[in-house]
């Protein structure tokens, strides 16, 4: 197990600085009823906010259900842990469970969908405890910033990274000379896990660590593609970029893509121009190293885009933030529609009977028609969201608006005291189903019980 593992914080006095951001979620589980925001810890990577997030709810007792934001199943587990109150102790003797929502700025840029905004609907009538976590509080949705309270995270100091890694050296048994612990800090630029891994590529299998063995740079592979471009808008010195490069795991295409996506940030179109010229260049010298195998070539590559795009920025910087390449978001996108096809083919499969094969070969079109007609009756017997419906009807509006006049109506009968239901004709399948199982009810009729006609 590598260090930053081996000693992660097990309790909220053993995380390092942010004393504000911890006091704020030590007061907020103290003091946690349903009505509470859930809470956003946000700030860049390797400064402790999943390690706050577990120690937190190891000093409530509380257990953690760790989810990631984008994951396609998130919405359906949400769903059932959040939904539930209940406050018995589980197995494990813990009250709470703690939602922990990873990558919370991946929702950014389709909080209209279907699917997002419904984790942000569930994250605000929760029953249980929810901490979501991101790097970029301001790149996150508007509806996502209404519904939870901010902590902030900062850079940790080099001075209060030091002790830390004397701590470990302690306690591995490493003889480690000051200095190279305060370089160690320095260069991490805030970050304690980037600190943790060079020490441990430095000292391991190691008696005695000296400032000299300090070479290895394991800082964390996001923050340096940003300080790589910033440092290329920045207009730093050539030989600074091609020693960055060279710290980058990024391959020289990728630092293209990066470098591309943020060439908005030189105002002017000439200069501009002069910027996409390089990459261009570039990208022959990318082209022939796959071409050819030779990939003594990636250098040039590597020479000609930075030192071109940095002339071309002449050192104005960047306005605004670094963005990741837009293809990428692109692709992103791409990957998440298959993803629902995919989602939906299965399940109508499993409800119709009908082989997936066959679904998609031949009654895909069908089925649409019969959906187009009558929208609601589907969304409520297939159980469709928004996006999913849109597969159908290729209207993103209505697919919204019948999504969610069907929550309504769903919210409505719930609300409705059983007896009252149908003025006391037969119950349907439907308000049968388990209610403390929301996912199961809002599938409406058990699988084989749907019809078509
Ligand atoms: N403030 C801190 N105090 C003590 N250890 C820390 C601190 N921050 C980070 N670490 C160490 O670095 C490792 C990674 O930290 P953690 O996963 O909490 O970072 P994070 O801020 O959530 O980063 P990411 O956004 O990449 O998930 C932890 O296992 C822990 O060992």
């Amino acid at each position: 197990m590598d260090w930053a593992e081996k000693y992660r914080p097990q309790h909220l006095n053993e995380v390092v600085g942010n004393s504000s951001a911890i006091r704020q979620m030590y007061e907020w589980a103290r003091d946690w009823s349903p009505e509470k925001k859930p809470l956003i810890l946000y700030g860049k990577p390797g400064i402790g906010k999943t390690s706050s997030a577990y120690a937190l709810a190891n000093d409530m007792n509380w257990e953690v259900v760790e989810l990631n934001a984008s994951d396609q199943r998130t919405k359906a587990v949400l769903e059932r842990i959040a939904g539930s109150s209940s406050t018995t102790a589980s197995l494990t003797g813990a009250s709470r469970k703690l939602i922990l929502l990873d990558e919370a700025d991946n929702l950014h840029g389709q909080a209209d969908r279907g699917g997002a905004k419904a984790i942000i609907d569930i994250i605000a009538a929760s029953q249980q405890p929810i901490t979501l976590i991101a790097n970029d509080y301001h790149a996150l949705p508007k509806q996502l910033k209404a519904v939870t309270e901010p902590v902030q995270f900062r850079a940790l100091q080099a001075r209060s990274i030091v002790p830390r890694l004397r701590q470990i050296c302690a306690a591995e048994g490493v003889d480690c000379d000051p200095a190279a612990l305060q370089e160690i800090a320095n260069r991490a630029g805030g970050d304690m896990r980037a600190a943790m891994n060079m020490l441990y590529a430095a000292a391991i299998g190691k008696d005695r660590l000296l400032a000299s063995d300090i070479r290895t740079s394991t800082k964390d592979e996001r923050s340096t593609i940003f300080e790589l471009v910033g440092a290329v808008f920045a207009g730093r010195k050539d030989a600074d970029l091609l020693r960055l490069v060279m710290e980058v795991e990024d391959t020289p295409d990728t630092v293209e893509q990066w470098l591309e996506g943020n060439l908005d940030h030189i105002p002017d179109l000439p200069s501009r121009m002069r910027g996409y010229a390089s990459l261009a260049r570039a990208d022959e010298y990318i082209g022939r190293t796959y071409q050819r195998q030779y990939y003594t070539l990636w250098r040039y590559a590597n020479a000609v885009m930075l030192l071109g795009v940095a002339e071309a920025a002449g050192g104005r910087g960047v306005r605004g933030r670094i963005m990741p390449p837009p293809r990428w978001q692109k692709m992103g996108a791409a990957k998440r529609q298959k993803a629902v096809r995919a989602g939906l083919y299965r399940r109508l499969s499993s409800v119709l009977k009908i082989p997936e094969e066959a679904l998609r070969a031949s009654f895909f079109t069908a089925i649409s028609i019969l959906v187009e007609r009558d929208a609601a009756r589907y969304v409520r017997e297939f159980g469709l969201d928004a996006d999913e419906l849109n597969l159908f009807i290729n209207d993103k509006p209505r697919a919204a608006r019948v999504v969610r006049e069907a929550a309504k109506e769903e919210k409505e009968v719930k609300k409705t005291p059983p007896a009252k239901r149908g003025g006391g004709r037969v119950k349907k399948p439907a308000e049968d189903a388990p209610k403390d199982d929301p996912g199961e009810f809002r599938r409406g009729p058990p699988p084989g019980q749907a019809t078509l006609f």
